[in-house]
């Protein structure tokens, strides 16, 4: 057992209509650790990070998780509720509910998964304020928000979750360069918060991944 670890995966594979689109990956991801996946469109990159946040499902391996040091779970199906609570997936597209920002970002709590946690106004002003948008910015219908501010919307709902795992699919593909820097100053701030935190990030964009990745893994 490694003791140093937040993730481990070994010889994972998944098939897409009987072809290996992925096979005997294996890899871990250690505390602190900014994992960049890289590789060409198409090549599964998305259904990767998928199956590692447990909303996917893997055709041969294994995914084991470290809550804290020293310990090994399966992501079984009694375990993996509790763990899609701690590692979450920030989609390239998210969906949201009908309603304002706010009610998209309270409606997570009556989820049966965060129903230990409690929506904490005073962290999203923080993170809002860090993200340079006004308090109104809470009251807007959802629908009507601009990809770059969707994409801001999903960041605050995953963080305010206080996750351990981000996996980021190519999260500010949408935003502006000075939005860019405040999710990647986000993220930062995010991992050096707290031990045991780690993250694995795709982009299309070189200067990006040598930015905010320390590791590199090509599909
Ligand atoms: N549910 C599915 N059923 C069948 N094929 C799928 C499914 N989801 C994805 N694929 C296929 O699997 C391949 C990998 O898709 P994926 O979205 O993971 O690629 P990617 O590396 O993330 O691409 P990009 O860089 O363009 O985002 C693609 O050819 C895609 O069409």
């Amino acid at each position: 057992m490694n003791t140093n670890t937040c993730l481990s995966v070994h010889q994972i594979g998944r098939k897409i209509q009987d072809k290996w689109l992925w096979r005997n990956l294996t890899f871990s991801l250690t505390p602190g650790s900014r994992l960049g996946l890289g590789g060409a469109s198409g090549t599964g990159k998305t259904l990767l990070l998928r199956a590692l946040a447990g909303l996917d499902p893997l055709d041969e391996g294994q995914i084991l998780w470290s809550k804290e040091p020293g310990e090994d779970r399966n992501l079984t199906p009694k375990i993996l509720p509790y763990y899609r609570s701690q590692a979450i997936y920030i989609h390239q597209q998210p969906s949201l509910f009908e309603g304002t920002v706010e009610e998209n970002l309270q409606i997570v709590y009556t989820l049966a998964i965060h129903e230990h946690k409690t929506y904490n106004s005073e962290y999203i002003q923080t993170l809002l304020s860090q993200l340079n948008r006004p308090s109104d910015f809470l009251k807007r219908p959802a629908p009507s928000l601009s990809g770059g501010e969707r994409q801001i919307l999903s960041f605050i709902r995953a963080l305010q979750l206080h996750p351990r795992i981000l996996f980021l699919d190519e999260p500010t593909a949408s935003l502006d360069p000075q939005t860019t820097e405040q999710i990647e100053t986000l993220i930062d701030g995010w991992i050096q918060e707290k031990p045991h935190r780690c993250c694995i990030w795709t982009s299309h964009d070189r200067q990006q991944m040598e930015r905010v990745t320390s590791d590199r893994l090509e599909l």
